[in-house]
Formats: C-alpha cells, structure tokens, sequence
C-alpha cells in the first residue's frame, strides 16, 4: 500500500531529530578521551564522565519527545530510570559504528576493553554495537528508536501504563513508515530495528551485573549515575 508520513508525523519527526542533534557530548569532554593516558582508573574514569554527561544529554532529549512532559511526574522518573542504559548503549553504539575521525572510535573500544569490565560483559556488547552497525540507521530512524526505547510503558514502577503506551505507539507508527519508505528493498527492516529493542534488554541484565562488579572494587560513580542506577 502507498505509504506516506502525514504533516503532523513530518513535524513530530524533525522536532525529535532536531533535539537528538542539538544534545551532543561537549567537545572537550569527547577531547579528553583521545589524549588521557591508558590506565583502567584512568578509562573507568573517562567512561564514568562520559555516561554522566550523556545521563544530561539523555534528559534534554527525552523532554523534548512531544507528549513526555504531560505524563505524570514519577512516570517520567520511572521511565528515564527504566531507559538509560539502553539509551546509552543506543548512542554510544551510533557513535562507534560511525568512522569517526582520528580513530576516536577505536579509542573509545579501546577504553571501554579495558576499564575493569568483566570479559563475559564485553561479547555481547560488542555484538550488540556490531548489530547497529549492520543497520546503517539513518539519524531520524537513531532518534526514533531512542524515542521509541524511552517510551517502553513496562518498565518498573510505571503507574499509568496507557499514558506511556499510546506516546510510544505514535512513535512505533512513523518510524514503521520511515522504514519503508528508506528501505523499500528490505521490508524486514522495520521488524529488525525491533528485534534490536530485545536485545537491548538483555544488556539490561548484563549491565546490572557489571555495576555491582565494579561496586566490589570500589569504583566511584557519580551522583548522577547513583541516582539513576540505583547504587550506593
Ligand atoms: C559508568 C561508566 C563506566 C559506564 O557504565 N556503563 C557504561 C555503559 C557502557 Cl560501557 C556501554 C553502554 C552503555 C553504558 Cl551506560 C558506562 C560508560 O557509558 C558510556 C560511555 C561512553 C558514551 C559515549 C561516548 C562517546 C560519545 N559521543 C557522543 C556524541 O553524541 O558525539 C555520545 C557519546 C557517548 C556513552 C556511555
């Protein structure tokens, strides 16, 4: 059938794709991950800066996702909560499938190899930024699935579960659309852009292994991080 994206689905993208773009990490946070020595102190703590400042960024965008900020107040907790981790790993997974110039990507492997990370972490990591790179997404379609992604109506402690469904169903509905429409070749691609969303709650898990590893050592997070993993 003949798919077109109507005039508010057209404005409701670029106001998503706009406050994706406009929310980068600041240069010289990106800076010091390529001139910091070596060391696993050292990455664990250029990571930890790293995830901070994209926990900020990660907030700018989401209240920006037209329909967010009338949800009720501690549903938007829950859900910024609830989305994190698999927000960041969406973002820093766009970031290292791009071929970011002077090896920045390679750096940003490298550091996160080797910052006290528990190897049994890293496989399913790494395939999970291999599978995104697959998917050549183009920026509404990366923007879109971190919408989507934010708006999951099952996460804990979500009180209106409805609220959050029909915002995330508006989003699944456009982004359904720019598949087709960007991918004619591949009419499967919507439904692995999804199957990306599954795999994503699986780190979930790992990640939630990972931090009480890192708490064993005694790793420092930030306040920020603490607040919204729920640690310390
Ligand atoms: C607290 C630290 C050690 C941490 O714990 N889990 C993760 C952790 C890990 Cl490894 C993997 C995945 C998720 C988490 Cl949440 C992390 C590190 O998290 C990040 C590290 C880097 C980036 C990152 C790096 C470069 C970037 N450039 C841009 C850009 O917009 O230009 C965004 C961006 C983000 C995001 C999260």
């Amino acid at each position: 059938e003949k798919v077109e994206i109507t005039k508010e689905q057209q404005a409701l993208v670029k106001s998503i794709v706009d406050a994706y773009n406009r929310h980068q990490i600041p240069q010289d946070v990106t800076k010091k991950l390529l001139q910091e020595q070596y060391s696993a102190e050292e990455n664990f703590l250029l990571l930890t800066e790293m995830a901070t400042n994209q926990v900020q960024v990660l907030v700018e965008f989401t209240k920006n996702i037209p329909g967010f900020l009338s949800l009720d107040r501690e549903d938007q907790i829950a859900l910024l909560k609830g989305s994190a981790v698999e927000a960041m790993f969406l973002r820093s997974a766009q970031v290292l499938s791009k071929r970011m110039p002077n090896g920045y990507t390679e750096v940003l492997k490298e550091r996160v190899r080797n910052s006290g990370m528990s190897e049994e972490f890293m496989t399913p990591m790494f395939n999970f930024y291999k599978s995104i790179d697959e998917l050549q997404m183009v920026q509404e379609e990366q923007a879109l699935l971190t919408a989507v992604t934010i708006l999951t109506p099952d996460r804990p402690y979500v009180k209106d579960y409805q609220a959050v469904e029909r915002l995330q169903e508006t989003m699944l509905i456009v982004l359904r659309k720019l598949c087709v429409l960007q991918h004619p070749q591949d009419p499967q691609y919507f439904a692995r852009l999804l199957g990306r969303l599954t795999e994503l709650r699986t780190l979930n898990h790992y990640h939630a292994e990972m931090l009480t590893s890192w708490r064993m050592n005694d790793q420092k997070f930030t306040p920020l991080l603490c607040e919204i993993w729920d640690v310390q």
